[in-house]
């Protein structure tokens, strides 16, 4: 157990952070994706949403509230006894506490086998541990790229009991970024180049807006599978 906390540590070491995006403006928000769900996806220009469109997923509800309710009943006692950790100011994720499972229950298993099936590649060997993050109300995911040592080319994430915004910044352009809008309850999927090339994040509350629409971000919990590098 110590040892796969360890590895999440490194999973979330900020190996790269670029700086935020300068192109802010609500009249930059132009790049609407018109073949998926336009209003889960903006970006910093139309080629871009489309060029990265593909390798960027957001499932609206994909777990029902019961599934929900099932997730938190097994998370909830084990990351209860945790504290949220705020201190770590070189660290990539702010006001946090983590968990990973490899064993759960059956409505959980049934959900998760669905995140895998949907999300990786068939026979893609998976990092055995899912992995847990809950974020606090005040808590928040800084600009990192997932470490390409422990993790392969996807990586699928469950939303629950928040909505919030994930950010992708080019690692080597700060103009070039995309804003996913993540509803309670959706899976996202990030692939290759939206893996490897941009940093992802989760904004803080004061900062979470979409579009030009504020999306109160409450406490957070996401169920995170990846595979392993190939
Ligand atoms: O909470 C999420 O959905 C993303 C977490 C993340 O970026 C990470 O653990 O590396
Ligand atoms: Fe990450
Ligand atoms: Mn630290």
């Amino acid at each position: 157990m110590k040892l796969l906390l360890n590895v999440l540590k490194r999973i979330h070491k900020p190996a790269v952070y670029s700086s935020q995006p300068r192109c802010r403006s609500s009249s930059a928000r132009s790049g609407l994706l018109p073949l998926r769900d336009e209003a889960l996806i903006v970006g910093s220009n139309p080629e871009l949403v489309q060029r990265l469109g593909p390798q960027v997923e957001v499932r609206t509800g994909f777990v029902t509230e019961e599934e929900e309710g099932a997730f938190m009943q097994e998370l909830e006692l084990g990351l209860k006894k945790k504290r949220y950790e705020f201190d770590h100011w070189d660290g990539a994720i702010h006001g946090y506490r983590e968990t990973e499972r490899v064993m759960w229950g059956e409505r959980c298993e049934e959900v998760l086998s669905r995140v895998r099936s949907g999300a990786f590649p068939e026979g893609s060997p998976l990092l055995g541990p899912v992995h847990i993050l809950d974020l606090d109300k005040t808590g928040y995911i800084k600009p990192h790229i997932d470490s390409v040592k422990f993790c392969g080319s996807t990586i699928a994430g469950l939303s629950l009991l928040s909505d919030s915004i994930m950010r992708l910044v080019k690692e080597d352009d700060a103009e070039e970024w995309l804003d996913l809008l993540l509803p309670r309850f959706s899976l996202y999927i990030l692939r290759d180049q939206a893996r490897y090339n941009f940093t992802h994040q989760i904004l803080k509350d004061e900062e979470s807006v979409f579009n030009g629409q504020r999306v109160p971000r409450l406490r957070r919990i996401s169920v995170i599978c990846r595979n392993l590098p190939g």
